[in-house]
Formats: structure tokens, sequence, C-alpha cells
């Protein structure tokens, strides 16, 4: 019976991540489920899987949690405070962390449970592409066993040999190839993404996901975050890395190796399927996933990205090879900059900008702690701002 923290319990990942867990209690018992606004779902995750521990960002939310859980008749105990979310992550009950808390909110719990030597369960790339070299340490010096979750570092994961260890050349790895969707506007006119509103860029096309993460698929933002996190999971370079956009998201990624020869991993995009592999890994159990049927996929497509359409990509490219703190100088321009399209005080085509001219500014932003890396999320969240305010509405 392993014991499990689920970071991030509420949202699309968490709820995805108790949907399997469901399917085999004999396996998997909840330790503790977090959650930021959504409190009555996370009182009723809390009242069915039994949950020992819950925690939320203060103290009038755990109150509001605490009588939610009264009228359930859970006895659930509340937590609250970033402190707590660590400490639920790290606590020496727990087997495996998901890592499931969008954006880089998620970095000081999932730094935790890697220190802690936790089978990490990593979907938040946020929190790897703001400290990758601090993080990859992390999980060497703590011995966690660190699966990735998104699909497509599932897929390559998949893909790789099972000895594999951040060394491409030393098992003839030539390169990743990372598939994208192309998003929502992969077919509308480029001039037309001048007016378009969060609702058409958070209706993605073949996954149901967070609105953050809906946003980054449409910028292609999304994949630029997953080349970082590819370099670090992996231990490519930047120009091994190749994204390949794929439209039906059957192929969940590749690895190319010297020989020529190509090893996919595929099926119906459905979550479930990497969580279900990463929490049984080396085993496999049910996901609830359907069978893919290959004659309705019918075909599978492949073109290159255009950068005039998704210019994200290209910085996030740049960010890479900028190396040290420009990655999560990036990450934070982003997220304020997505967070202020959504609220609709941003135009769509105006977040490569903000991005970009945060990465221009902080183009000397260092990496050498988690306080330093901290203090530049902080000051490209500030001047993010400052853009978004010069940018103007959306
Ligand atoms: N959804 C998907 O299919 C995929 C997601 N990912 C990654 O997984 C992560 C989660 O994505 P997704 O599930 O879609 O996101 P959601 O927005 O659906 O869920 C985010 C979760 O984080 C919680 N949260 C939000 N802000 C904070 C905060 N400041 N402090 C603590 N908790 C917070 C939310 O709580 P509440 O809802 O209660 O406010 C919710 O539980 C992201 O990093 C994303 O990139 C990767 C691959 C696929
Ligand atoms: C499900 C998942 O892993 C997402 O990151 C997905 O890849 C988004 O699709 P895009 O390929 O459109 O970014
Ligand atoms: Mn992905």
């Amino acid at each position: 019976m392993q014991s499990l923290t689920i970071l991030g319990a509420t949202g699309s990942i968490g709820v995805s991540t108790l949907d399997v867990v469901a399917r085999h209690p004999e396996r998997y018992r909840i330790f503790a489920l977090t959650g930021q606004t959504q409190l009555p779902r996370l009182a009723a995750q809390c009242s069915r899987f039994q949950a020992r521990y819950a925690v939320v960002g203060d103290a009038a939310s755990a109150a509001q949690l605490a009588s939610l859980l009264r009228d359930l008749g859970a006895s659930t105990e509340v937590l609250h405070g970033p402190a707590q979310l660590a400490a639920v992550a790290e606590a020496s009950e727990v087997d495996v962390v998901m890592a499931a808390i969008v954006g880089a909110a998620g970095l000081r719990p999932t730094l935790a449970a890697a220190r802690a030597g936790k089978r990490v369960l990593l979907a938040n790339k946020e929190a790897l592409v703001m400290s990758g070299a601090l993080f990859m340490a992390a999980v060497e010096a703590g011995g966690a066993t660190l699966l990735p979750i998104d699909s497509e570092h599932n897929a390559v994961f998949q893909a790789l040999p099972p000895t594999y260890r951040r060394d491409p050349d030393a098992v003839g790895v030539r390169r990743i190839l990372l598939t994208a969707s192309g998003g929502p506007f992969r077919d509308r006119a480029i001039e037309s993404l001048v007016s378009v509103s969060p609702e058409e860029a958070c209706a993605h096309p073949n996954w149901a996901m967070g609105r953050k993460i809906s946003v980054d698929s449409a910028t292609m933002m999304n994949k630029g975050l997953e080349v970082i996190e590819a370099h670090w999971l992996f231990g490519v370079p930047a120009d091994r890395i190749e994204v390949v956009v794929h439209r039906q998201s059957v192929i969940h990624s590749m690895v190319d190796y010297v020989d020529g020869s190509v090893l996919a991993q595929l099926g119906n995009p459905d979550m479930r399927t990497p969580i279900a592999h990463a929490l049984a890994f080396p085993e496999r159990i049910d996901a609830g996933v359907s069978p893919l049927d290959l004659f309705a996929t019918g075909r599978l497509d492949f073109e290159q990205p255009d950068p005039r359409r998704f210019p994200c990509l290209p910085l996030a490219y740049a960010a890479l090879r900028a190396g040290r703190g420009v990655p999560a100088a990036m990450n934070a321009a982003n997220e304020v900059a997505v967070d202020a399209f959504l609220a609709g005080r941003l135009a769509y085509l105006s977040i490569a900008r903000v991005v970009e001219s945060v990465m221009n500014a902080m183009a000397g932003a260092g990496d050498a702690s988690l306080e330093e890396l901290e203090s530049v999320d902080a000051e490209a969240r500030a001047l993010a701002q400052s853009w978004v305010h010069a940018e103007k509405v959306a």
C-alpha cells in the first residue's frame, strides 16, 4: 500500500489522479490533498478518500474547509500556508507525491518532496523550468525517483531504455521529438489572432486541462516550457530537442536513435494514462482509458511549427540557451501575462511581447540558490506587470 500526497488535488491533474487511485484502493491510500480556491470540491475529495490532512492557502480558507468537512462528517485535519504545503510533501509517512499545483507556487513543496527522497510525479513543469539545475541536484541528493507526468515526457520516458541516466550518447539517442497539437489556433489566419478571447484560447482541440496550460498550448509556450523540461529531465541539449506539430495528439512524443529507429508512445489523449504509468511504474495498471482505435484515428499528420504563429516557442529555446535564471524570468513573465490575458487586461498577441521584453531586461539573471531564483521570479513578475500595463487592454 502506497501513501500519497496530491499537491493541487482540485485541478485537472488532481482529479484525474484521484480517478486512477479510486480504481485501485488496494494499492493507494491518500495522506494529504491540497487546493486553493475550490473548497467544496476539496472537502468532497477528502471525505471520499479519507485524507488525513488537507492544506489550503490561508486561515480563512482553512476555517471554511473545516466547516465543510464537519458537515460531511469527515475527520480530515485542515492545515494552511506554504510551510504546511511542504510539510505534507516531505512527511515520513508519504511514499508518493503528485506535484500538480500550477505555476511557480508549486516549486517549494515539489522541491521539499524531492529533497525528502519521495517518488515525485511531476506535472508542475513550471517548477522544473524555474529551477532546473537546483531541482535536479535536489532529486539526486535526496535520492528521489522523478517520474514525468507531462504526456510528452512520460512518452519519452517510456521510449528510453529503463536504465537511462540523463546521457543520450550513452544509449545512442540522437534526438527527442516532442509532439505539439498546435492548439486551437493552428489553422486560424494569423491576422485574426489580434482579437481572440480567453474562451477561444482555452478551447483546446484534444485535451481538457486547466486554463493556464490551455492558454500556453494556444501560444505554444507550453511546448517551449516542455523543451526546457525535457532538457532537464533527460539531459539532452536544446539543439537535439525538436518540436513536431501533430494535430491528432495520438503520438505523445518520440525518441530518435542513431541507428535510425524512432520509438514512439501512442494512446488516446487522456492524462490518466501517464498518471497510471507513473503511479504503478514499473508495473502497469488499468487507467480507465479506452483502447486506442487506429481505424477511427485514420491518419497521423506532422508539420513544422511556424515561429510567426507561435513566437513563444523560439523565446523558450532562447531562454534555455541563455540558461541560469533566464528560464525562471521567462516563466514568471508568462504567468503574469497569461493571467492578465485571462482577466481581459492584455491582448492575446501581447503575451509574447511581454515575455520577450522581460527576458531582454533580465538577460543576466542568476540561479545560484533558491532564494536568488525566487528573487528573479519576483523581479520578472514586477517587470511583466509594468509591461502589461504599458501594452494596455485587450
Ligand atoms: N491538465 C493537464 O492535462 C496537464 C497539466 N500539466 C501541468 O500540471 C499542472 C497543473 O495543471 P492543471 O491541473 O491543468 O491546472 P488546474 O488549474 O486545473 O489546477 C491547478 C491546481 O493548483 C492549485 N493552485 C492554484 N494556485 C495555487 C497556489 N497559489 N497555491 C497552491 N495551490 C494552487 C489549484 O487549486 P484550486 O483549483 O482549488 O484553486 C488546483 O488544485 C500545471 O503545471 C500544468 O502545466 C501538465 C500536463 C498536462
Ligand atoms: C496533456 C499534456 O501533456 C499537455 O501539455 C498537452 O501536451 C497540451 O497540448 P499541446 O501539444 O497543444 O501543448
Ligand atoms: Mn504536455
